[in-house]
């Protein structure tokens, strides 16, 4: 793996409507992420913190059922101008979040570079709302299908192209929670998913290396977008949509671990992590253990 890493922090809580996942970057450095990655002998550069407006009165318009439309397009503008800036130094992107919205301006920036980027969407949810399908209009359960190019122009335009990813190139790991509008764009277009019922059935270890064969054939590149609520609410509490019957920490873990033995991650983010829900950080905790095992963190 690239050895220069640099974070972006993205406070956004727009996207969904439990207040708290602003804070969600601090408390990721706050667990330590920085410090973790130089032990491993990384070379880090903390690049601090895009700025998110807040809405005017104005603003709280709700427009086609996509709440705060305006500031979550702007944050991820800004956002993607941010990671261009990164790739274009060579270096790898470490973007944490923030409610999983900020996926649209990370895939913005990042896919921009490959031809055929593929995505593993490690989360309890599949993201894959448009306006038109979500029954709560947050925008964070909608990035994977703007990324497709479906969706609300002002968010699939974003970095001024679009779409950002092909459905071939896309695995979901953890699945639990579908709407019907999902469901039904999932075969449409061919997305790859593992359940939680493959994962019980097959296990981890195997779902990996499917997930991991599915996202190299023909790509130059894979982002990691992992939702802190794709883990078991017991071992990451601090999410605000929560779903029974995840994977554990420790399978998690492992499937980190087998990414980082591939060494095929050119880009990642961690998101959703919220510690007005969490207990003693324990959610932030748990991100940052992920972040190590991910960059090749070996106990011997
Ligand atoms: N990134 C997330 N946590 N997304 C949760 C989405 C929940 C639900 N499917 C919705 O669209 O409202
Ligand atoms: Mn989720
Ligand atoms: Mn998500």
């Amino acid at each position: 793996m690239n050895k220069k890493i640099s974070i972006i922090g993205v406070p956004m809580d727009l996207g969904q409507t439990r207040r708290g996942v602003d804070m969600g970057p601090s408390v990721i450095r706050y667990a330590g992420v920085v410090e973790r990655l130089k032990n491993i002998g990384y070379e880090v550069e903390d690049r601090g913190d895009i700025e998110i407006g807040r809405p005017s009165e104005l603003d709280v318009k709700n427009e086609d059922n996509l709440k705060d439309l305006d500031v979550v397009v702007k944050a991820n503008q800004d956002l993607a101008d941010g990671l261009t800036d990164v790739m274009n130094e060579g270096n790898f992107p470490l973007v944490l979040g923030g409610d999983h919205s900020i996926a649209i301006g990370t895939l913005a920036g990042v896919a921009d570079k490959y031809e055929n980027l593929g995505v593993i969407w490690y989360d309890a949810h599949g993201d894959l709302n448009t306006g038109e399908t979500s029954p709560s209009g947050n925008i964070h359960g909608m990035p994977l299908s703007v990324s497709l190019g479906i969706g609300h122009p002002s968010l699939t335009e974003i970095g001024g192209y679009a779409p950002k990813i092909k459905p071939e190139n896309i695995v979901i790991v953890g699945a639990r929670s579908l709407d019907e509008g999902e469901r039904k764009l999932i075969k449409e277009k061919g997305i790859k998913v593992y359940t939680m019922h493959e994962i019980d059935r097959m296990g981890m270890s195997q779902v990996m290396e499917e997930a991991i064969e599915h996202v190299s054939k023909n790509t130059d590149g894979v982002h990691l977008s992992l939702d802190l609520d794709a883990l078991d609410p017991h071992d990451a509490p601090g999410v605000g949509t929560p779903v029974i019957g995840g994977p554990s920490y420790r399978e998690t873990h492992l499937a980190m671990e087998m990414l980082a033995e591939k060494g095929i991650i050119t880009s990642a983010e961690f998101v959703e992590v919220n510690p007005i829900l969490d207990t003693k950080n324990q959610t932030a905790i748990a991100a940052v253990g992920l972040v190590g095992s991910l960059f090749g963190e070996k106990l011997l």
